[in-house]
């Protein structure tokens, strides 16, 4: 009787243990259409050579992730820095000092000034008018050459700019109103996210991103004279659009090409950082995704993962990690889920995580990736001088402040409405999930 009685129990659980995981997985399943351009995963991995480290084959994704929803955000508001009445004066000088003046016209070369910036803790200084003439200089000057693009998996082209500057181009692919879904890693690059994550991680006074503006080129006139033999045999026309394939990782036919209207075609062109500084060293983010369904990172089911990365170095010592919290701020804000390695100048022992590479944005106002957040909510830790620059840009003034600046990009409006609302509704949950890190632990030992 027992071994019966030990058998039915057995194949009750295997039921139960199949019918949780054909529920989850069903849950879970990713819309993997979007374009067909997150379609290659495998050669994705086998490209970045992910390590496998502990993961489980059921997912706990999002689990306790929305329990920040149900505080109320009352006392929150109670302590605002900023009174009422005050609000529109603040917004107007947040504007004043953070838009660019494209028009400001500086003596010398533009990029002399732009590579002297750079230092090991910043691309550029918090407020300089130079900036205006560099970003002018990335918009208009002619372009002397054009090549495939560096490295990674998206469609770009590397520009030589007049007076012997690289630049990157990215293309563009989506109109502003266009919505990716699927994955938190899906479509391609969104041209317009990079300009506007620009301009955000300055607002935020991190200052760790290269210097970006929006330009429309002409394929025919600007680009195929002047291009490489590699990236002109990628050019195709489709309906009368001229089109190119470039190459990256997901770059192989025409199919993945993309397309100008007509001749021209919208773009971000990103700075390429100063020789003296182009040595880097690229890191696993310690809270990468797995890019595989079905399987789930340790960060995704262990609470206490903090614990472990801040053993180790280089996040047992200097300013690596809360760089990591900062860089997780960013991208909570501006839906990039993407960040699986990051760079730091090999040369600088107190460098900067770069924040290079932000297109991977802005590609769903209704949803926010709370697992981007993570980090966040297990270290339970911020630089203080990042918390109170948050503080200051709350009850909306973060979502008016860049829509001024953005307005002097060439190719604005750079973000429509409901993502400038978005970046307010994100901004809540960062400083709700800061709140009660401070319940738990205390003010002092959360903001460093
Ligand atoms: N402005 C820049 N200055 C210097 N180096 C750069 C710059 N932009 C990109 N790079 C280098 O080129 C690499 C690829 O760039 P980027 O990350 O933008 O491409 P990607 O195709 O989006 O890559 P991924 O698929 O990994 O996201 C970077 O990792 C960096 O080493
Ligand atoms: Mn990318």
């Amino acid at each position: 009787m027992p071994v019966k009685m030990k058998l039915r129990v057995r194949i009750f659980l295997v039921l139960t243990v199949a019918f949780l995981f054909v529920v989850s997985f069903k849950i879970l399943e990713p819309e993997l259409k979007d374009h067909g351009l997150h379609r290659e995963t495998r050669d994705f991995q086998d490209y970045y050579d992910f390590a496998e480290d502990g993961r489980i084959s059921k997912d706990k994704y999002g689990k306790e992730l929305d329990r920040i929803q149900h505080i109320t955000s009352d006392s929150i508001r109670q302590n605002s820095l900023v009174e009422k009445h005050s609000k529109s004066e603040l917004i107007a000088d947040l504007i004043q000092k953070y838009k660019v003046n494209l028009n400001h016209e500086i003596k010398g070369s533009p990029w002399d000034v732009a590579a002297g910036w750079v230092t090991s803790r910043r691309i550029h200084p918090e407020e300089a008018p130079e900036m205006g003439a560099i970003l002018n200089a990335l918009a208009t000057r002619p372009i002397m050459a054009a090549d495939v693009g560096f490295k990674g998996t998206q469609l770009k082209m590397t520009l030589v700019l007049e007076g012997n500057q690289k630049a990157v181009f990215k293309p563009k692919w989506y109109d502003r109103d266009y919505v990716v879904v699927g994955t938190p890693y899906s479509g391609a690059d969104r041209h317009n996210g990079e300009i506007a994550a620009f301009h955000l991680i300055r607002l935020l006074g991190l200052n760790r991103a290269p210097l970006v503006v929006g330009r429309t080129v002409n394929l025919q006139k600007e680009i195929l004279p002047v291009s490489s033999t590699k990236l002109k045999s990628t050019f195709f026309q489709r309906d009368n659009n001229t089109c190119f394939y470039g190459q990256c990782l997901y770059c192989k036919s025409e199919e993945d090409g993309v397309c100008a209207d007509g001749e021209m075609l919208e773009g971000a062109v990103v700075l390429w950082l100063p020789r003296k500084w182009t040595f880097y060293k690229k890191h696993r983010s310690p809270w990468q995704r797995t890019y595989k369904e079905g399987k789930v990172a340790r960060w995704e089911y262990d609470d206490t993962y903090c614990d472990t990365v801040r053993a180790v170095a280089p996040y047992d010592s200097g300013p690596r990690l809360l760089d990591l919290l900062d860089a997780v701020v960013v991208d909570y804000l501006i839906g990039n889920a993407d960040r699986h390695h990051y760079e730091t100048f090999a040369n600088a022992t107190d460098s900067m995580i770069i924040m290079l590479d932000n297109a991977k944005s802005f590609g769903n106002y209704y949803h926010d990736e709370k697992s981007i957040l993570t980090p966040i909510k297990q270290c339970c830790l911020l630089r203080r001088t990042t918390w109170d620059r948050l503080q200051l840009l709350k009850d909306e003034v973060l979502s008016n402040v860049l829509r001024g600046i953005l307005e002097a990009d060439p190719l604005a409006p750079i973000l429509i409405e409901p993502h400038l609302k978005a970046l307010d509704r994100r901004l809540e949950h960062i400083l709700q999930e800061l709140h009660l890190c401070v319940e738990q632990k205390s003010e002092q030992k959360v903001f460093v």
